[in-house]
């Protein structure tokens, strides 16, 4: 219909595309098993707000995306956005990674269409299950004008949320997701409800380009608790590693043991970056540990899993730690 936005939804599994034994089944099914097409079928709904088409990008489960998977789905966000024929682009996704691909897209993909990036807590087959609305609502979103030059966003639970700042946080509920900064709005009965925009950099204003990214670094996250041992990050860096993550306890402490080697992962070549464990707050530069001695870089209010990807993002762009910290208090 020629009055209706064209939306592409590409479809990368998860348990939007789950399917359980039965309908009491909410918790214990298989993800990604139902094609898009089926998807967009069970939904005639969306026929009404957008001219809909699907990509099987891939179909799994969202915690065995690999770096390659980001690479190959951001090339063709990227080429879809330049299409004239492509109002918006909505990506179904396991929700257990959903925030991980979502960044890395508003990192990377140059457009200001709308990018949507959507999942499910329950399978479609489950009682009250939510992907319908979800996906109801993430194809409205990419549908709608509004929704342009806000970066990457989030649908899930009636909510918009921004890529940078939403994370799972709870893993057995429809209300999953949240930001400690708050949902950009909401979306009742297809229509959106903005109340606040992000101020980070994204998309149209990133200095990253995924048409120009053809590696990502290897960049591995450790994690801070009562008697921890180097084991890991001995590990990591005997294989090579270009960054460690260091998921501190608190405001990104360190244990004493472990600061030595850290220090020596640094002076050997490798980025390090302090954040925290906690899902809350923020990492203070110089706070807690001496980050301009060491030569560390703080990860600010990112989780490790989000630290992660801005590392492996900015790595191929500069090695500089005061770059990297600049891009760490912008994006
Ligand atoms: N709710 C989900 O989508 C969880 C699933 N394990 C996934 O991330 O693919």
């Amino acid at each position: 219909q020629a009055a209706l936005p064209n939306v592409v939804i590409l479809a990368t599994g998860g348990t939007i595309a789950g399917a359980g034994a039965s309908a009491v089944n909410s918790a214990t099914y298989s993800a990604a098993k139902v094609p898009v097409d089926k998807l967009i079928a069970g939904l005639p709904e969306l026929s009404k707000v957008a001219n809909v088409r699907g990509e099987q990008v891939f179909q799994v489960a969202s915690e065995s995306l690999t770096n390659d998977n980001l690479m190959i789905l951001a090339k063709r966000v990227s080429a879809l956005s330049k299409q004239a024929d492509v109002d918006g682009i909505v990506i179904t996704h396991g929700t257990d990674t959903l925030e991980e691909t979502a960044y890395f897209l508003t990192l990377t993909v140059h457009t200001t269409k709308p990018i949507i990036v959507v999942g499910s807590m329950r399978p479609g087959t489950a009682l009250s299950a939510d992907g319908a609305l979800n996906l109801f609502d993430a194809v409205n979103v990419a549908a709608s004008k509004d929704a342009a030059g806000k970066g990457v966003l989030v649908t899930m639970n009636d909510e918009i949320q921004t890529a940078r700042d939403v994370a799972k946080t709870v893993n057995i509920k429809t209300e999953a997701f949240k930001s400690q900064w708050g949902p950009l709005g909401m979306i009742v009965e297809g229509k959106n409800y903005w109340f606040r925009a992000p101020v980070k950099r994204h998309t149209m204003q990133s200095e990253f380009d995924i048409d120009t990214i053809t590696a990502l670094p290897a960049v591995e996250i450790v994690y801070g608790y009562q008697s921890v041992p180097s084991t890991a990050i001995d590990a990591f860096a005997k294989s090579g590693v270009k960054a460690i993550v260091h998921a501190g306890t608190g405001n990104g402490s360190v244990a004493d043991r472990i600061v030595p080697v850290l220090q020596k992962v640094r002076s050997d070549g490798a980025i390090v970056v302090r954040s925290s464990r906690v899902p809350d707050g923020f990492v203070i530069r110089n706070a807690e540990q001496p980050d301009d001695k060491y030569d560390w870089v703080v990860a600010h209010d990112l989780r490790p899993q989000k630290a992660r990807i801005l590392t492996m993002v900015a790595l191929t762009k500069t090695n500089d730690t005061k770059e990297l910290q600049r891009i760490f208090w912008e994006y």
